[in-house]
């Protein structure tokens, strides 16, 4: 990989001559648009979790847009509801709400299948609600997984925390958290590892939480990372998140840390587009769409700072936060946007020419492999 700094342009920024463009697989390239994964073969995200612990609730407003308020009419989820959202989002994945009261001892539920091409199981847990049943639960969920996969990630979400104090938010978790570990020690399965985050429908959390849970899942992540850092290193830009648009959920972003004020005005930052684009940006005749190749949007802010976003593939922009100094640099940023831009689609045509060769040799090759649009797809 190498990397030239323009001289007289800025001491510590320059153009990106070149990404990194053998990213392990090397095969030659293919198509990003074409080849879907046939749906049954898409790796699950399984939403699990006791009656009325949010979990369509989630499911609707992070992939369907609906308004946090509006999930107080849902009903009760009776029979597994299967949601394929790989047609507008970069996320090719299924997503499978499941009905509170499932019963692992049912014979007509068939879990081992379930279980052997999910990726991730969400585990939603009432945090305003007593939580010792939810516990329970979780162990009998978790444990049954693991033993059928052990390659699953395992997520619980802490969720409703918009009803509990600061204070009672960090009790809760450190509870939960202790208290299922030490189910997990004293049934010897210490090598499960459970994440926990506090999460809520009526703020930003909740994509922040299912944006890690899908970067767990992307084989390209780490390559995604490092590109992110090239760029943003070589165009004075302070962060940079490379967002699957639909979603709001970013797939990626630099090695900096991420604070939450960032990441929501980037998420705003996304919404003004598309609905300023949704009333002013399509044909006459309502044709065209409303996030296309053309789209790109600059903001600037009243304390200097000024948000910037490009269209980076159909599924995915790229939101980046910088100072106005900086931004006076533009064609520097728009020749390494250039160059970042290219990279991102020979990652992801890398990894279609290798699934359509046969030659990927993904890191867990019994779950992940890559599909069209980016994503791991189950190999089971
Ligand atoms: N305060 C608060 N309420 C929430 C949140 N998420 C969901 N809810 C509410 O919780 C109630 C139950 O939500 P659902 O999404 O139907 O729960 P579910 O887990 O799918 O329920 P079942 O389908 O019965 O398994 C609804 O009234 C939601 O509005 C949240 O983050 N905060």
């Amino acid at each position: 990989m190498s990397i030239q700094f323009e001289e007289p342009l800025a001491g510590s920024y320059g153009v990106v001559d070149s990404f990194p463009k053998d990213f392990g697989y090397g095969v030659e390239e293919g198509d990003i648009e074409d080849s879907p994964a046939p749906s049954d073969s898409k790796p699950r995200i399984l939403l699990m979790g006791l009656r009325r612990s949010g979990k369509s609730s989630i499911q609707k407003v992070v992939f369907h847009k609906m308004s946090p308020n509006e999930t107080l009419f849902l009903e009760s989820t009776n029979k597994i509801y299967k949601d394929d959202i790989s047609n507008s989002s970069f996320v090719n994945f299924q997503i499978w709400d499941f009905p509170g009261q499932v019963d692992f001892f049912d014979p007509t539920f068939d879990y081992e299948m379930i279980f052997r091409g999910t990726g991730a199981l969400i585990f939603v847990i009432d945090a305003q609600d007593d939580y010792v049943e939810a516990l329970g639960r979780l162990h009998l969920t978790v444990s049954r997984a693991y033993r059928v996969n052990p390659e699953i990630n395992f997520e619980v979400f802490i969720h409703k925390v918009d009803g509990l104090s600061d204070d009672h938010k960090i009790e809760t978790q450190r509870d939960i958290h202790q208290r299922a570990n030490d189910d997990l020690a004293d049934a010897s399965l210490d090598k499960l590892h459970l994440s926990f985050y506090l999460t809520s429908i009526y703020d930003h959390s909740i994509f922040e939480a299912f944006s890690k849970v899908v970067q767990k899942l992307i084989p390209q992540l780490p390559t995604l990372e490092n590109l992110l850092n090239i760029f943003i290193s070589n165009s004075g830009i302070e962060k940079a998140f490379l967002f699957d648009v639909v979603s709001k959920i970013y797939i990626a972003t630099d090695s900096s840390p991420v604070d939450m004020q960032s990441y929501e005005l980037c998420c705003d930052m996304i919404d003004v587009v598309i609905d300023v684009s949704c009333i002013y940006g399509l044909k006459e005749d309502g044709s065209g769409s409303a996030y296309d190749k053309e789209s790109m949007a600059i903001i600037k802010l009243n304390n200097t700072t000024v948000l910037y976003l490009k269209e980076v593939t159909k599924f995915l922009a790229l939101v980046c936060i910088l100072r106005e100094e900086s931004f006076e640099r533009k064609g520097l940023i728009d020749y390494n946007f250039h160059c970042f831009r290219k990279a991102i689609h020979e990652v992801f045509e890398v990894g279609v020419s290798a699934q359509r060769l046969g030659t990927l040799q993904p890191a867990t090759p019994s779950l992940k492999a890559v599909t069209h649009n980016g994503t791991p797809r189950s190999t089971v």
